[in-house]
């Protein structure tokens, strides 16, 4: 999120983390602006910095000198990465895709929550969820990739994560959020977590 009234908007649609890219990208955020905007998040709902291909040390740092609750890392990150920011007191979610046989498994590269995600983050590509129906993959996992108001409800039925997470679906442009279908996409997943 980049925006004030996008932030209030799904805090108030009663969304559980609230995300701010640091990477390179068209939504991404100035940390100084990250610390402006987590003033909207009340307690209770988590402030994630997100990243991909930014060397962890530099990641640490930026963490470091933050209010960011929770670290999202996309891409090739090892276990030796977040073991790094292990000693911060941050939670970390993985953030990977997801082929068919694989035994996905939250917590084996030492995170707290898994993202199970299109092969291009922030695409808002949608990716064969099929097998994840055919698997359990237990505990904080997230179904990510391609997620909007419109396929929410059957992708939640479909494949059971505990949690779900969006970006594209929610703009009506690319970096461009949209407050309607924030309001929609968290009200349809909402009513599916009953
Ligand atoms: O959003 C980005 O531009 C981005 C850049 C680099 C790493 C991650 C990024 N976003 C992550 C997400 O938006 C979501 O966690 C996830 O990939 C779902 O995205 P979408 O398919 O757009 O809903």
């Amino acid at each position: 999120m980049k925006q004030a009234e996008d932030v209030e908007c799904a805090v108030e649609a009663g969304a559980n983390a609230v995300g701010f890219v640091l990477t390179e990208s068209p939504r991404q955020v100035r940390v100084a602006d990250v610390d402006l905007l987590v003033d909207l998040v009340p307690p209770g709902v988590l402030v994630v910095g997100v990243f991909q291909g930014m060397p962890i040390a530099q990641v640490r740092a930026i963490v470091a000198g933050s209010r960011i609750q929770a670290v999202q890392l996309h891409g090739g990150y090892a276990q030796a990465d977040f073991a790094e920011l292990k000693d911060l007191p941050v939670q970390l979610i993985r953030a990977t895709s997801f082929d068919d046989g694989e035994q996905a498994q939250v917590g084996s590269h030492g995170e707290d929550y898994l993202i199970l995600d299109s092969k291009h983050a922030g695409s808002g590509q949608t990716w064969d969820w099929s097998p994840l129906a055919r698997t359990t993959v237990a505990g904080q996992w997230m179904l990510a990739g391609g997620l909007t108001p419109e396929n929410v409800a059957e992708a939640i039925a479909a494949t059971r994560p505990w949690g779900v997470d969006v970006s594209s679906g929610v703009e009506s442009t690319r970096g461009v959020k949209d407050t309607g279908r924030i309001r929609e996409f968290l009200a349809a997943a909402r009513f599916c977590a009953g």
